[in-house]
């Protein structure tokens, strides 16, 4: 008999989004996301994917609908600290040098000092030697780097990123797309991650919720059978373009209903 599927980690259940002055941004949505997996959302700009994940990550509160990650609420996961995000904007403290910051993701988490982690992230988003260095003087790209080590310092259980390398170079982001995903695929982190990058969707996720525009619904959830850890070469794959044609088919579908 095949196995039972896991237990849904995070669920949405008829979940919308009305702002106030009647902006409808998410029809309601039924999510479900295996624990230890990676979801890319991808949709056109402005349909309503950060926000999606600003309610997941328990920051804004549904207008109808209800989310459970792991049976509780995302504000009770946020107050265990099971929750980390790193979003567009990178917020680090400007008086805290990078390692400083890095190393504050534990301290808010009320977890121990980790030294060795802290080296470790920082060396695995390629900012070793910049330590000391206050975030006026590191440049967007590393800001937005430091934000996913911070992320990264309290091994939370669910990992929300927003265009979390929307300003870092090709290159550096080639090599994070290779070095980040064995760290949260070792400690069973399950992660959603929102790109506008349709081959990042494919390269990193095991799954790819492709939206519409506002109001934000499903148009397409495919899966990404290739198996980890991915290698650069994978892009340049058969099946890699063929799964990347279907997100991208999937898209101009929704856009054009
Ligand atoms: N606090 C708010 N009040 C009113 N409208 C809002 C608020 N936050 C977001 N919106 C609107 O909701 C819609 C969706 O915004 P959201 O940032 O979630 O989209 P997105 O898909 O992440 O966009 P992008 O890809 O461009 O980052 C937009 O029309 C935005 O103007």
């Amino acid at each position: 008999m095949p196995a039972d599927p896991p237990p849904p980690d995070i669920l949405c259940r008829g979940l919308s989004k009305v702002f106030s002055g009647g902006v409808e941004v998410l029809s309601p949505l039924d999510i479900a996301l295996a624990a230890g997996q990676t979801t890319a959302l991808v949709g056109p700009s402005g349909c309503g994917k950060s926000t999606l994940l600003r309610l997941i990550a328990g920051l804004e509160d549904p207008s109808a609908g209800d989310i459970l990650i792991g049976g509780e609420t995302p504000d009770h996961m946020r107050r265990q600290a099971a929750i980390s995000v790193a979003f567009q904007d990178p917020s680090l403290l400007p008086w805290r040098s990078l390692r400083g910051n890095i190393a504050l993701g534990r301290k808010l988490a009320r977890l121990p000092a980790d030294p060795a982690l802290v080296d470790r992230l920082i060396r695995l988003v390629g900012l070793a030697g910049f330590e000391a260095i206050r975030p006026a003087a590191l440049s967007g790209g590393m800001r937005q780097r430091a934000a996913i080590a911070r992320a990264l310092a309290s091994a939370p259980r669910l990992l929300l990123l927003d265009e979390p390398f929307g300003a870092v170079d090709e290159l550096t982001r080639r090599q994070l797309a290779l070095d980040l995903p064995p760290l949260w695929q070792e400690r069973g982190t399950s992660t959603l991650l929102v790109t506008h990058s349709v081959s990042e969707a494919v390269f990193l996720a095991d799954r790819i919720l492709v939206l519409s525009p506002r109001p934000a619904r499903i148009v397409a959830d495919i899966a990404v059978p290739l198996s980890h850890p991915r290698r650069s070469d994978l892009a340049d794959s058969a099946g890699f373009h063929d799964l990347a044609a279907e997100v991208s088919a999937a898209l101009a579908r929704g856009v054009a209903a």
